[in-house]
């Protein structure tokens, strides 16, 4: 099995999904956000109030092309990366990407408690976060929907991850 990617809109779970497949597997886990607090010396909200969103992005692009995963790496990324650039195509390229599927209001629920680490959502709340993530959601979709493997996250696990990517082409 080759390097994979998990994608998807804040809160869905790659963070911590991706550790635990990375574990499940054997495999190194990386997640682009710790790289670039790591490398940056902050946190990733105080990078967008720093240098703001453009910086950020092209800051995350240079992290994913210019890591050096092995073959055996898990990598989450940030919510928005695919978005940006040719950042999808790459890493089509250079592994497998999986996008974790919820819905706005579960993504909301998630994320009720991990907004000030999330600069894009600081300042949402209820009703407002949910209309927040179903537009934003609309706006990427189109990106995330190219990964080569696509799960519902309600349930998902380590476990489901590596049969849906050993079995994605049958
Ligand atoms: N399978 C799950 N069920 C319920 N809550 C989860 C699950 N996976 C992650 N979470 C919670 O959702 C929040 C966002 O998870 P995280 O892994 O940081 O997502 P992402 O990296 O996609 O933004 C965290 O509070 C985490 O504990
Ligand atoms: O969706 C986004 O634009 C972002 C998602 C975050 O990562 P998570 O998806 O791990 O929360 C982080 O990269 C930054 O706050 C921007
Ligand atoms: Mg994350």
């Amino acid at each position: 099995m080759s390097r994979i990617f998990l994608i998807g809109f804040m809160g869905c779970g790659k963070t911590t999904l991706g550790r635990k497949l990375a574990a499940r597997l054997g495999y190194t886990f990386y997640d682009l956000d710790h790289l670039l607090e790591e490398q940056a010396g902050m946190s990733v909200a105080e990078y967008f109030s720093s240098f703001g969103e453009t910086a950020f992005r092209l800051a995350e692009a240079e992290i994913l092309k210019n890591t050096a995963y092995g073959e055996k790496a898990v990598i989450s990324t940030g919510g928005g990366l695919p978005c940006f650039f040719d950042n999808m195509d790459w890493m089509k390229a250079h592994g497998i990407t999986f996008y974790i599927k919820l819905s706005p209001k579960i993504l909301a629920s998630r994320l009720a408690h991990g907004k000030e680490e999330r600069p894009l959502l600081r300042d949402k709340h209820g009703d407002e976060l949910i209309a927040f993530i179903a537009d934003k959601l609309a706006e990427r979709e189109s990106f995330y929907e190219q990964a080569q493997v696509i799960a519902e996250g309600l349930s998902l696990t380590a476990e489901k991850v590596e049969e849906l990517v050993l079995n994605r082409n049958l």
